[in-house]
């Protein structure tokens, strides 16, 4: 479980915990107790439910969200949704006779806050995602399915990668839209994980997934194929326009220097890379077999 983000809100948390001890002592100062004969056990079921369901959307908001606008107005509508549901919830236990009837006629008022405070988190939140959109365009385009990124590398795994190439092939069949794919694997990775060890390693792989996405465009998809291998899709590109695209990722990977914390070393990776251009018709199986093929052909000649 995320408990960083849960952390940064310790404001937000003791106002909640305050908010609910000041709802329970109204209730409990201004309510007379009902008796048992006079309690709907099954409203009690479902509103209590309601205010626990509510907590548990407060709880998610906090361990999932850094801090910001957004959060505190997802918090506060939502603090204020909760204490609506739980005086509902209360009522069913308590009776507010003569000048306390305030305090039952108060409970649906926290709820219409509430909601104009969340109908405004929309709308920021809205405008946050378009920003996270275009900034993670080249990882995801147009879909999101958290359970396929690769957490060493950042990206998305092939089995997304897939999903996708099955959607342009379909567009190079039906509108001659170009396809061109690319594999690149980093070299002699296995030595670079014996010399430095694994953890470096998988640092290694994270930084070249970034140096990846960082010099392809907009409408490119990189992910993380297997092992030391990454694979880009480039809708609507020729082999030339993608085996550029790709020598610059390859030429920037080059580049590439490798700080740890104890001490300044640096090291260079270098690339195998191969792109293809889609047949018409040609299957995604046969596509990735013939784009492995090639690269593990150049791989073989260069040794
Ligand atoms: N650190 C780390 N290593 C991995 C991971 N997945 C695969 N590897 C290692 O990547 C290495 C891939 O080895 P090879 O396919 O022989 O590639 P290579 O050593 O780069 O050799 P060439 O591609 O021929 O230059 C193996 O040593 C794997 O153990 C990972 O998630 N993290």
């Amino acid at each position: 479980m995320q408990t960083n983000f849960l952390r940064l809100h310790t404001y937000l948390v003791a106002f909640l915990v305050i908010a609910l001890l000041v709802t329970f002592s109204c209730v409990i100062t201004f309510g007379t107790v009902k008796a048992d004969s006079q309690i709907g056990w099954l409203d009690c079921f479902a509103e209590g439910g309601i205010a626990m369901v509510t907590l548990t959307w407060l709880l998610t908001t906090l361990l999932a969200r850094p801090k910001g606008k957004v959060t505190n107005l997802l918090f506060f509508g939502l603090t204020a949704m909760l204490i609506s549901m739980l005086l509902d919830f209360l009522d069913e236990f308590f009776r507010f006779n003569g000048d306390n009837g305030w305090v039952s006629h108060l409970e649906a008022f926290p709820a219409f806050m509430g909601m104009i405070l969340m109908s405004f988190a929309m709308y920021h939140w809205y405008k946050e995602q378009q920003i996270l959109n275009n900034m993670l365009s080249k990882k995801e385009r147009f879909y999101r399915e958290h359970g396929l990124t690769d957490f060493i590398s950042g990206l998305y795994r092939a089995e997304y990668m897939k999903q996708h190439i099955d959607n342009e092939l379909l567009s190079l069949k039906l509108h001659q839209r170009a396809l061109s794919v690319a594999l690149i694997d980093i070299k002699d990775f296995s030595q670079f994980n014996g010399r430095h060890g694994t953890a470096r390693g998988n640092s290694l792989l994270a930084d070249i997934g970034q140096i990846i996405l960082l010099n392809l465009r907009d409408t490119d998809l990189a992910c993380r194929y297997a092992g030391d291998r990454f694979i880009v899709l480039m809708p609507n590109t020729n082999l030339n326009a993608a085996q550029e695209i790709i020598k610059q990722v390859a030429k920037m990977v080059a580049q590439h220097k490798q700080y740890t914390s104890e001490n300044n070393y640096s090291t260079f990776s270098q690339v195998h890379w191969r792109c293809v251009e889609a047949y018409n018709g040609e299957s995604k199986a046969a596509l990735l077999k013939r784009l492995n093929d090639e690269l593990n052909v150049q791989k073989a000649q260069m040794v």
